[in-house]
């Protein structure tokens, strides 16, 4: 299997870290893709993922998988033992939902903070930026660290009693903020307490880096 993604960047970090939860490393080949020289917008990365985005999982049989949630979830149950994204029906729903709320309230909110109210990823790549809306999804980013940090304080992980696909999400907001111009706020001291400790499990590990 090949993922092409960028090493340091807080969506591919989400399937890394899956990556290494199911000891799949020997079985993946990275293939850099160059986000600032905008490889990922070319056709031929297009041709892997309409979206022009990364990362992609590149199946032996031709088969491109994009989306961390999908990757994540294939890569989850290859083994016939999904301990990512639930194993029940109530926790794949939990699961699935808290997922879609870390990308929909953090994670891609302070995203596109990034490509709208900083360079981004330059010039050559951000071909339309807006100013305001960058600003705003950066407000509903820091509404969603105080919604995760109410929810660590009630349980130990974002979809319950175990270490799940919902984490990885939060995980991957966190390291856009860490190497922004934005904090976590102070009194969200339970989701940094909490990021702190994600940072001691072997997956995580010297995987909260960013591209610069
Ligand atoms: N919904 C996609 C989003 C993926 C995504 O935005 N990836 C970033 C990679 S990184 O910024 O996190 O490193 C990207 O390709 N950004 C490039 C761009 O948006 O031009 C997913 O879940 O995989």
């Amino acid at each position: 299997m090949k993922i092409y993604d960028t090493a340091l960047g807080p969506f591919p970090a989400r399937v890394r870290i899956a990556i290494a939860e199911k000891s799949l490393e020997p079985r993946i080949e990275f293939v850099p893709i160059d986000l600032l020289k905008g490889e990922h917008k070319t056709a031929t990365f297009r041709d892997k993922n309409y979206s022009g985005t990364v990362p992609v999982l590149g199946l032996e049989d031709g088969t491109f998988i994009s989306e961390c949630v999908a990757i994540t979830r294939y890569l989850d149950v290859l083994d016939g033992m999904p301990t990512l994204t639930g194993t029940t029906p109530k926790e794949q729903g939990v699961i699935h939902m808290m997922t879609k709320r870390a990308e929909m309230e953090f994670i891609e909110a302070i995203s596109i903070y990034f490509h709208h109210a900083t360079p981004g990823l330059g010039p050559q790549v951000e071909k339309y930026q807006n100013w305001e809306w960058g600003i705003y999804q950066r407000d509903k980013a820091f509404a969603g660290m105080r919604y995760f940090d109410s929810i660590l304080r009630q349980q130990p992980f974002v979809a319950g009693d175990f270490f799940s696909m919902a984490d990885m999400a939060v995980l991957g907001g966190l390291i856009f903020v860490d190497h922004l111009d934005v904090e976590v706020p102070t009194e969200c001291y339970t989701l940094s307490s909490w990021y702190k400790a994600m940072q001691e499990r072997p997956s995580v590990k010297n995987r909260v880096t960013m591209f610069k």
